[in-house]
Parts: structure tokens; C-alpha cells; sequence
């Protein structure tokens, strides 16, 4: 378990964290999601005590990171700029780290094996490409078979198959009982790999939810009704107390009535369908709505976003209509 109590980060003028408070729990995989400049990464370094809170605390299953004599045990870590020995082995920066923290050396070869490096474990790291890497920063995560388990973006420069492999990884270790807290800016992997996400912008909390309930309460859900007699249907929906707003398509949309109700309605007036769909929003969808406030870098551009955002819920209070998406301008910015 990691507790995250009131943890505040000062660069200058600049707050990158401000008071966030958070745990991140055994036995699930948590996301930690932001957009750029959220302070995900200043947080991530003061859980592993590369970088002094201004205030607050971070407890590693109840003790600072300084207190644990051999922190690989208790907590492992693939950061973005890992930094390997790019004149060692493969083998032999693993081999250094595992001495450091009194673990086994017939351990370097298991993780070695684990990550897909065997056949490169004798070649200098220098020679890596990042997929390697990144495979290499994770065996030395895995290293101390430690109970929590901490990756910033870990699918960075993977192909499919080790993008595959690194999000059944990371839902094993949370099967086991395991601690496993990740970032990514891939919204669709997240969401495939996730059971809870820990949202922050500008430093802030803005959601500690389950993934289910993140995008049932930050996105729009509605259904698609297509007919070759969208007018009758239009009728006999307005007449049974829906509002149909007919989308760019032609299709008609529907909110707060069911795919079974719409459906039966159509049969019962005879109305044939050519589609009748339940819609729901993706996480990506979902987090720009609910983040929407806190970007700090907006792209100057057309902004061709998909549906603009409507009135979201959030955490027990209501979030602005509609704030400015990435790749939109912010009203106050002029042309
Ligand atoms: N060493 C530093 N000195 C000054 N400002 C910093 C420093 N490190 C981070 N910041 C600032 O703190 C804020 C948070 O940065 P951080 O890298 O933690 O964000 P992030 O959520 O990891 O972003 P990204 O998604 O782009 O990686 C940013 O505004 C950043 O410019």
C-alpha cells in the first residue's frame, strides 16, 4: 500500500503538487493519469525519495522510503528516464543493483528470463533500443520481488506483442495481491489495464474512482437509432416523451431511454431499424471532459475533437459546461 498524505511540491513560483492526498491499494492495478505538466512525475519521484516534498508525506506500507533498509524489496520501480549503466551488461547492471539491496544473483537471471532478455543478458545496454529498455527497466523493478510495483509510462517504445505482454504482466502481479500503480498517456491501454485511476491536473486530485465509475460519470451515454423512416420515428419517439436529436449522419440520438425500450417502441409502431446501438464514451473521451480545466499546454489548431463536451458530474460538485479541450483555444487567448 502506498499513503500519499497532503504531499505538496514547490519549484519556485511554480506548485506541480498541491496537496494530493491518495492511496493506492493491493490487489488492483491503479492508473495515475494527468495531462502533460499535471505533476505526475514530480509525484512518482517523491514516492521513491528522488525528490523532497515541500510538505506532506509519502508511507511505503507504513514507513518513508529512507526507513526501508532494502527498498527493492518493498517497492520497484521502471521510471521514464531510467538510467542503466550503458557500459555494463545487461546482466551486470541487474547484478549491481541486486548486491546493493542483498538479493540473490540467480534472481537477475529469473527477471532476465521473465522480461524476454536472456538472449542479450552478456550485450553493454548502450546497444538497447528503448523497447529493450524498458523491458530491461522492468526486470529491475521486478528485481526484489517487491509488493508494490510503481511503472511511469511503461509501454513507451514496446511493439503490440510487448505492449501485450507488459499489461498481462501488470494484472498478474495485482492477482497476486500486489501494489501496482502505473502512467500512461495511452487512454485506450490504460483503460484495457486498469481497475482504478487516480486523475490529477495541476497538481491537484481531481478523481481517486474506479474505471467503471470514471467513465460513467464523465461521459455521455446514448443511443443510436438509424431508420429509412426517421421521421415517423421522430414522431413516435417525441410522442412517447424522448428527445431525439438527429446527428450529423442523420442518425437519431437519444438520451435516458434503453436499447430494450427503443427497440421494443420501434417494433411496436413497426418502424424498421438499421441500427440500434448503445453509445458510451472511452476513457480518453471521459478524462478530456473531466480534465478539461487543467490543461496546462494547449496546441493552437482547428481542434477537430470529436464530440465537444457536455455538463459533466463530478465529484460531488458540477464541473464547468465547457472548458477548453486539447487542440481548442481557451477563450481568454485572443485569435
Ligand atoms: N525540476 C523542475 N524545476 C522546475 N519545474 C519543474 C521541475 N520538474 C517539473 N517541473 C514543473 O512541474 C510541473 C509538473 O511536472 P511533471 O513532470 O511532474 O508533470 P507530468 O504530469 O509528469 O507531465 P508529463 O505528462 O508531461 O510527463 C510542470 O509544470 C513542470 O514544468
Amino acid at each position: 500500500m502506498i499513503e500519499i498524505e497532503r504531499l505538496t511540491k514547490r519549484y519556485g513560483r511554480k506548485l506541480a503538487v498541491d496537496d494530493l492526498s491518495f492511496q493506492v491499494r493491493p490487489g488492483v492495478v491503479t492508473g495515475f493519469l494527468g495531462p502533460n505538466g499535471a505533476g505526475k512525475s514530480t509525484t512518482m519521484r517523491m514516492m521513491l525519495d528522488l525528490d523532497n516534498p515541500t510538505g506532506g508525506s509519502v508511507r511505503i506500507d507504513g514507513k518513508h522510503y529512507r526507513e526501508l533498509a532494502e527498498p527493492l524489496k518493498h517497492i520497484g520501480a521502471l521510471l521514464e528516464a531510467k538510467s542503466m549503466h550503458g557500459g555494463r551488461t545487461a546482466y551486470n547492471n541487474l547484478l549491481c543493483l541486486a548486491q546493493s539491496n542483498r538479493i540473490p544473483a540467480s534472481r537477475v537471471s529469473e527477471v532476465l528470463e521473465m522480461v524476454g532478455l536472456t538472449a542479450v543478458a552478456k550485450k553493454k545496454t548502450k546497444g538497447f533500443s528503448l523497447g529493450m529498455g524498458q523491458r530491461l527497466g522492468i526486470a529491475s523493478a521486478l528485481l526484489g520481488d517487491p509488493e508494490i510495483l510503481m511503472f511511469d509510462e511503461p509501454v513507451n517504445g514496446l511493439d503490440p506483442e510487448g505492449i501485450h505482454w507488459i499489461r498481462n504482466l501488470m494484472k498478474a502481479l495485482a492477482h497476486e495481491g500486489r501494489t501496482v500503480f502505473v502512467s500512461s498517456h495511452l487512454m485506450s491501454e490504460m483503460a484495457l489495464t486498469a481497475d482504478h485511476l487516480i486523475v490529477i491536473g495541476q497538481g491537484r486530485l481531481l478523481a481517486d474512482t474506479s474505471m467503471a465509475d470514471f467513465i460513467h460519470e464523465n461521459s455521455r451515454s446514448f443511443a443510436r437509432l438509424r431508420s429509412p423512416d426517421r421521421e415517423r420515428l421522430r414522431d413516435v419517439l417525441h410522442a412517447a416523451g424522448f428527445t431525439a436529436v438527429e446527428a450529423a449522419d442523420g442518425v437519431l440520438e437519444i438520451d435516458g431511454a434503453t436499447t430494450e425500450e427503443l427497440g421494443e417502441l420501434a417494433a411496436r409502431e413497426g418502424i424498421v431499424l438499421h441500427e440500434l446501438s448503445a453509445q458510451r464514451a472511452s476513457l480518453e473521451e471521459a478524462f478530456m471532459r473531466m480534465t478539461a480545466q487543467s490543461v496546462e499546454y494547449h496546441a493552437h489548431s482547428n481542434g477537430a475533437h470529436g464530440p465537444g463536451p457536455g455538463p459533466v458530474q463530478g465529484w460531488g460538485q458540477p464541473q464547468p459546461a465547457a472548458g477548453p479541450r486539447w487542440g481548442e483555444r481557451r477563450p481568454d487567448e485572443g485569435a
